[in-house]
């Protein structure tokens, strides 16, 4: 299967933050949802693979193309589709089509016109009067209107209400059927994740902890639930991190196989949510389960 984007070993420092010898590959042709904690290092890596940042090592490869070599042809098949308004305020999307089409040999009016249409934005307003979600519409229209083969995008949901929310997955949705596009976005909805991502990657502390199939993840993970008296040194093992409280514990498992075989019928085994995933492994700190007797 071809990546389209393909991290390997990258590092960057700042003070008090790293990224940790990151590998990430996203497949092209799927939607892939990025998620990881506030501070995990999404945007960090989000502008790593735009290079709007340079790794302190490590390489980074988009259509299999280096950005030192290939920088303006990389940004050729990219959309770009970031959380803060990065238009000039004071022009209309019209005016701002003008500008922008002259940049992309691939820039097609046609379909500018007919996602302007679909979006139902108006050609003819400022652009410092639209709302959040007409901006992210306005950013999309200029992604899908020069063709963009990869659309990346920094937290698109975040400040969206439900309805406009539920609006922007369906045009990814759509995207994906009648379009060949990859699409990579970070987001703290993980529940939009489990409507529409094919692939989930997700980072914690700065460390990418997997990129799986969102199938994969149902496979092999598990939230277990049961009466304290199950816990013992070597059932806690099993676990990512467990939470207890006077009712029992609940644990999140990576071995859903072993888990099942370990426990049976004595405690309840559920399928996690994405953000359960995230809790507990936040809560365990990439240690073993805390176990104490
Ligand atoms: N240019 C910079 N200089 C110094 N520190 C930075 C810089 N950019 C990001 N950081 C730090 O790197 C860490 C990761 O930030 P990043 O924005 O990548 O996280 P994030 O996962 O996108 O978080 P959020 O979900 O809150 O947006 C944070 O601690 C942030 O303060």
């Amino acid at each position: 299967m071809e990546h389209v984007i393909e991290c390997k070993n990258v590092h960057k420092k700042f003070d008090g933050f790293q990224l940790k010898d990151v590998s990430i590959t996203i497949k092209k042709g799927f939607i892939t949802g990025f998620i990881g904690e506030n501070g995990a290092g999404k945007s960090t890596t989000i502008k790593l693979m735009m290079n709007l940042l340079k790794p302190d090592s490590g390489t980074i490869s988009v259509f299999g193309l280096n950005y030192q070599e290939h920088e303006k042809e990389i940004k050729q098949r990219i959309g770009f589709v970031y959380d803060k308004n990065i238009f000039y305020e004071n022009i209309t999307l019209a005016e701002m089509k003008r500008m922008i089409k002259p940049a992309y040999i691939k820039w097609d009016d046609n379909h500018f016109v007919h996602y302007v249409k679909k979006f139902e934005l108006p050609l003819n307003k400022k652009m410092k009067t639209f709302s959040k979600g007409m901006m992210m519409k306005a950013s999309l229209v200029i992604a899908l209107s020069h063709h963009a083969e990869l659309i990346i995008m920094d937290e698109p949901t975040s400040g969206l209400d439900p309805s406009f929310r539920r609006e922007l997955l369906d045009i990814l949705h759509d995207l994906m059927q009648d379009e060949e596009k990859t699409i990579f976005f970070s987001t703290h909805i993980t529940s939009d994740l489990e409507r529409i991502a094919d692939y989930i990657t997700y980072i914690h502390n700065g460390e990418h902890i997997f990129t799986k199939e969102s199938y994969e993840i149902a496979e092999e993970y598990a939230i277990v639930k049961g009466g304290v008296e199950l816990l013992d040194r070597d059932t806690a093992q099993e676990f990512i991190s467990i939470r207890k409280s006077k009712h029992g514990f609940e644990a999140l498992s990576s071995n859903k196989a072993k888990v099942e075989k370990q426990f049976g019928d004595m405690a309840l085994i559920e399928k996690p949510t994405l953000e359960d995933i995230m809790y507990f492994t936040k809560k365990g700190e990439n240690q073993y389960a805390q176990f104490t007797t």
